[in-house]
């Protein structure tokens, strides 16, 4: 578990991150509040973002990339507080599948994040202490309404193409339901239309851990200068079994013992499984606000885009968005059941869906790793549809 003096750097990171992000950044001033699910307006508040690409003359090449749980606006650049690769990087670059040669992408660090967009961690103008509980509880829904204040000040009017897994497969339904004339494309890749009662439950679990953690101290941690980076560890560990699957984990480590020859009949790591576990705890709580966790998962638990509209087709009445459904067949956490839920709703919306299921056993994380048909089929449907919207193709002269 990481030690104090490192939870403290980390948490005035988070601080100073949250008031001075090295990432591109808009501020909306107290004169344009956020309205949010939750009733009270957010005012003042910020959007940290990252852009990939030119966006054309007439404004019709944008592609709006949207992170899931724990991930960030560097979906194709190395990240300042990791140093590690952009999370997407196979994805989104010159000559990938999202083309930054032929698309501007625009990726936005979500609502209730702790990458530079309003959250937690921030600091409230009025108490000049970090908002902690005190930030009101934060939706899909809130977060799209955010991403589109961005998406205007640009002065997009439709996005050519709203992609994203998981989470960010939510906010990209979230946005064809919502703003159905200002998405030309949506990809949502191993995700749903609600979160699941199996799926809330993980997360309450994880949630659990990091309130128990005496250091959160009610969710003050940051004003006391300490951190539960225990609880968010453990809260991380749980969280990543659901991201595997069962034939990922036996075909990486089996039974095998990490670093020794016999069981220990002790306590410690005997199992690499377990010590893998440990590294994925300790090195979360480097990058991830516990709080944000709490907000975050929150988020995706009120997903249920079916009870905001009354019925699932409601929600893409009368859409003229394409739609490129996608799930892998190990993923238990959104499995193919629930993609197949959306295809039938638009289908009975009369809306133009294609629907894929990728053979994989990599499990729910299998959409951010070399997965070779998914990204033959997010090339294909995406390049038809740039065409279809008239992007000209790199090296085209048009
Ligand atoms: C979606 C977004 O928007 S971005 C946010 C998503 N990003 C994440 O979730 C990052 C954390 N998640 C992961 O790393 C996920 O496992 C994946 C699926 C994304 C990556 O999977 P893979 O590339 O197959 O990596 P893998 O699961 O094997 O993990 C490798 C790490 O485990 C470590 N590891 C492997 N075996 C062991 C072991 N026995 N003991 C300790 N550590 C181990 C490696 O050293 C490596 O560490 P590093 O990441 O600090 O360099
Ligand atoms: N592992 C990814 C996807 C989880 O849905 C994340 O942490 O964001």
């Amino acid at each position: 578990m990481a030690d104090q003096t490192s939870a403290t750097d980390t948490a005035n990171k988070f601080i100073q991150e949250a008031d001075q992000p090295s990432s591109k950044l808009v501020r909306f001033g107290a004169d344009e509040p956020l309205e949010l699910d939750a009733g009270p307006a957010l005012a003042p508040w910020q959007i940290a973002y990252e852009t990939y690409g030119t966006l054309n003359q007439d404004k019709t090449n944008a592609v709006l990339v949207c992170h899931a749980l724990t991930g960030d606006q560097y979906v194709a650049s190395t990240n300042p507080l990791t140093g590690k690769p952009g999370w997407w990087s196979r994805m989104v670059g010159p000559g990938r599948p999202v083309d930054t040669d032929r698309y501007f992408v625009i990726c936005t660090n979500v609502l209730g994040g702790c990458l530079g967009t309003t959250g937690p961690a921030t600091t409230n103008t009025e108490t000049k202490e970090p908002y902690g509980l005190k930030m009101p509880v934060v939706t899909i829904r809130d977060m799209v309404r955010a991403q589109a204040r961005l998406v205007d000040r640009f002065g997009i009017d439709t996005l050519f193409a709203v992609v994203g897994g998981s989470m960010g497969g939510m906010q990209v339904l979230q946005w064809a339901a919502s703003y159905p004339e200002r998405v030309f494309a949506a990809i949502p890749i191993a995700s749903g239309a609600r979160h699941s009662s199996q799926n809330i439950a993980f997360h309450e679990v994880g949630r659990q851990a990091i309130m128990a953690d005496p250091n959160w101290s009610g969710g003050d941690y940051i004003a006391k200068g300490i951190r539960p980076t225990k609880g968010l560890s453990v809260a991380r560990m749980a969280a990543h079994i659901t991201y595997m699957s069962d034939e990922s984990l036996q075909q990486k480590f089996g039974r095998n013992l990490q670093d020794r020859d016999g069981l220990t009949f002790g306590f410690d790591a005997d199992f690499q499984i377990e010590s893998y576990l440990r590294h994925q705890g300790m090195t979360f709580v480097d990058r991830f606000d516990a709080n944000s966790y709490l907000y975050v998962t929150r988020a995706m638990d009120y997903f249920d885009l079916a009870a905001e509209f009354g019925t699932l087709p409601k929600a893409f009445k009368d859409s003229k968005t394409r739609f490129c459904i996608m799930s892998f067949t190990s993923d238990w956490l959104f499995p193919t059941s629930e993609s197949r839920a959306v295809v039938k709703a638009l289908n009975a919306s009369a809306a133009n869906v294609s629907f894929v299921e990728i053979d994989s056993d990599r499990g729910h994380d299998a959409f951010l790793l070399d997965v070779p048909e998914m990204f033959s089929t997010i090339r294909g449907f995406i390049t038809g549809a740039a065409n279809a919207r008239g992007i000209p193709a790199p090296g085209s002269g048009t």
